[in-house]
């Protein structure tokens, strides 16, 4: 991008201390002077606000990085399903400058309010270019899918199986963002658990989050005969080596997800595959794809395969301890492509290990997740730590057997 990079991280680094107060004074700004936008929105900004400095921070860590026009490509091709408009775009622009003037105090200067400037019209140029080559091709904003199954596994998950009515082209590994009436304007990413199939059919698999208005309506409302809206299919599990080389697949929860695709794809393509595959889960009853990765086992002989759970009575970590002393025990890394999916923090903490043990950072795969809850930025003073404390964390120890529907 030619932008000044160094001025534009340097101004960000200030900002990204502010980060509260950047993003209540952007949408602040943008709602007050544009009254329309406001019903664009979800009724819930939290998670919103949390995205919009996820996806800055992305671009201001990426500005050199050849991929970015990709990466702004798609997300333009994905803003099509917010009805983002030309004049929407100059809107936020507007706020957006005026948030980091107000947030960053001495450090905005005019060069640093020109190399913004400059920024963010690349930015709307690259997105608008994703979105018109988008519509060009005769791409929907967005896919109605009727809910055809539901299948529910304890009281926090549930499989659900959608039928999009126009033909809906994707990879094996790939997510898609979903949204449903019962939520408005809310959308969520799900990675789609099967390889494409002869009658259109795709499954997800949707963990309740406490608190999480998608996931809950998803898991415990949503049923047959039910519509909703799918976008463009996205995601960083879509890359293949040649056939022939060792693979090693890490999954944990409903990381299980795209990872089942992968080897459905596998089983049909290349059945001889020589790999190991780690399925993960908080306990033995969380383990709810354990008979869909048997018959993938079937299907393919050379695929090694271990189950990892939490011992009874034991935090859900656990499992990711007992996983990296199997990864440690397990030899040839350098030589293996590793394909991973879970959780934020156990990406995190997986990558590191696997690092650790040799695996090149360009054959780890794994999709780049949004920060879970609040602001994972440090706070810049204590009145700010006091005033946004982190929220705990906690998890649902609940079964996860089949039920009934
Ligand atoms: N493409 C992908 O990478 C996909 C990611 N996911 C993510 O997976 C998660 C699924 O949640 P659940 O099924 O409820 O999983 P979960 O909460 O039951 O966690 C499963 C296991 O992950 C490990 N884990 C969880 N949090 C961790 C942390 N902070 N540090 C280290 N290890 C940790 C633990 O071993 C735990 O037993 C969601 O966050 C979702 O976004 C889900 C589907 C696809």
């Amino acid at each position: 991008m030619p932008v000044d990079p160094q001025l534009i991280r340097s101004t960000f680094a200030v900002v990204e201390r502010r980060a509260e107060h950047a993003v209540t004074f952007f949408y602040s700004h943008l709602f007050w002077n544009n009254p329309g936008v406001r019903g664009l929105f979800p009724e819930d900004m939290a998670p919103q606000r949390d995205r919009l400095f996820a996806a800055l921070t992305h671009v201001v860590t990426h500005l050199e990085d050849p991929a970015l026009a990709a990466y702004l490509g798609h997300l333009g091709r994905d803003h099509r399903k917010f009805l983002a408009s030309p004049a929407l775009y100059a809107a936020v622009g507007e706020s957006l400058i005026g948030a980091f003037a107000h947030a960053a105090g001495s450090a905005w200067t005019i060069e640093a309010e020109k190399a913004w400037t400059e920024a963010y019209g690349l930015v709307v140029e690259l997105m608008q270019a994703g979105a018109d080559e988008a519509a060009g091709a005769g791409e929907p904003a967005w896919w109605d899918a009727d809910v055809v199954r539901h299948q529910r596994y304890g009281d926090s998950l549930a499989v659900l199986t959608l039928r999009p009515r126009q033909p809906f082209p994707y990879l094996p590994g790939q997510y898609v963002s979903v949204s449903s009436l019962r939520v408005p304007r809310v959308w969520r990413t799900y990675s789609i658990a099967n390889a494409p199939r002869v009658d259109g059919t795709l499954d997800l698999h949707v963990s309740r989050i406490p608190g999480g208005a998608m996931s809950t309506a998803l898991v415990e409302e949503t049923g047959p005969g039910e519509v909703l809206r799918l976008s463009a299919p996205g995601g960083g599990l879509t890359a293949r080596t040649p056939a022939g080389g060792l693979r090693t697949y890490i999954c944990a929860g409903t990381g299980w997800a795209p990872v089942r695709a992968l080897l459905e794809e596998a089983a049909e393509a290349e059945p001889d595959l020589e790999g190991r595959l780690f399925v993960v889960a908080r306990a033995k009853d969380h383990l709810y794809g354990r008979p869909d990765a048997e018959a993938l086992k079937e299907r393919l002989p050379g695929l090694n395969v271990t189950y990892i759970t939490a011992a009874p009575g034991r935090r859900r970590d656990q499992a990711t301890e007992r996983l990296i002393h199997a990864l440690q025990a397990c030899e040839q890394w350098p030589a293996h492509e590793v394909y991973l999916a879970g959780p934020p923090g156990f990406l995190t903490e997986t990558v590191e290990v696997l690092t650790e043990l040799g695996t090149g950072p360009d054959r780890v795969h794994h999709d780049t997740l949004p920060a879970v809850g609040r602001f994972t930025v440090r706070p810049s003073t204590a009145a700010e730590r006091l005033l946004g404390p982190p929220q705990l964390q906690w998890h649902n120890p609940e079964a996860r057997e089949p039920r009934e529907p």
